[in-house]
């Protein structure tokens, strides 16, 4: 295939080179707007996007010749599926290229909540030295229930495998696929047996809103959590009251169901959120890290190549 190729975000240089030595035209244009993207479009035969905007039906209308979205980095949910299905629109994405990002953000998140290291850290900085108040627990012998077993959260399972855990997972549209990282289980076991919950699944209308109180109200208390897949799959509000019902001891949120300042601000639970010692925040980052930048693009590029 060849054409012309519009990258409107920020992606590693590789992926223009190896376009460009596939014969593809690539105008790369990291700053460009939505409304200016679909002044242009029509020109175009594919468009490289991370998350800056969503391409939706009227950004693919605009887009006669569009044949394929490459989607560099994992969750296609900026996109409109179903519509670019009915075009025939190929989509491509780039899980294999973060993570491992994923995988080490979310243990880096986990073995913080255990040790306390936030709340240590801001007690240190106020003149407090409290050694018993920051206790914090082992890995070893615990039980961390996986939900998605897909690339990330089989990266999760594979970096979890030098700390003496048990793993198990459950993925509602995969069988067979426990390996020498994770056991895959009933979501009925994940409940009763997880002491840490981490999310490795895609936001969609299932999704949705899904670890909400119900969802929450079976799982042994003292659990940690961790979500670094989409803030929208979780109800924040359901999540501080099970840190306030001591359900949850720790939570670990790369992902946030509103995201970027000022929405975050006027969210009403951001304020309770952000003065919580119990939850460590970052700012959608866990699948960022200066290797993934790179080899996302890489892989991009690979299906590039395959189409
Ligand atoms: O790869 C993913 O799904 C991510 O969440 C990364 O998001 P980003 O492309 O960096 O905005």
């Amino acid at each position: 295939m060849s054409g012309k190729i519009l990258i409107v975000d920020d992606l590693h240089p590789v992926f223009k080179n190896r376009a460009e030595q596939l014969g593809y035209q690539v105008d790369d244009r990291p700053e460009i707007t939505r409304a200016e993207t679909l002044a242009v479009i029509a020109e175009y035969d594919g468009i490289a996007v991370r998350t800056k905007f969503k391409i939706d039906r009227e950004l693919m209308e605009a887009a006669p010749g569009l044949k394929f979205v490459a989607r560099a980095g994992a969750g296609l949910d900026n996109i409109d599926e179903a519509y670019a299905k009915e075009r025939h629109i190929r989509l491509l994405n780039a899980p294999e290229g973060n993570r491992d990002a994923v995988g080490e953000h979310a243990m880096g998140m986990l073995l913080s909540l255990i040790n306390n290291h936030r709340k240590a850290d801001i007690e240190i900085r106020n003149g407090i030295w409290d050694r018993e108040g920051n206790r914090g627990w082992e890995l070893k012998g615990k039980t961390v229930g996986i939900i998605g077993y897909g690339f990330m959260g089989s990266s999760m399972a594979k970096k979890l495998s030098g700390f003496d855990v048990k793993v198990i997972a459950y993925d509602k549209y995969k069988t067979g696929f426990s390996d020498a990282y994770a056991q895959e289980c009933s979501m009925e076991e994940i409940v009763k047996h997880s002491d840490v919950l981490s999310l490795h699944i895609p936001l969609t209308s299932e999704t949705r809103q899904m670890v909400d109180e119900e969802y929450l109200y079976h799982f042994k208390k003292n659990i940690f959590f961790i979500n670094t897949a989409r803030g929208e799959i979780v109800n924040t509000k359901a999540i501080l009251a099970a840190i306030n019902s001591g359900k949850i001891l720790g939570a670990g949120l790369d992902v946030l169901e509103a995201e970027k300042f000022p929405n975050l601000a006027e969210q009403s639970w951001y304020p309770e959120l952000k003065e919580s010692p119990k939850v460590i925040l970052t700012p959608h980052v866990g699948g960022w890290t200066f290797d993934s930048y790179r080899k996302i693009s890489e892989v991009l590029a690979d299906k590039l190549e395959q189409l």
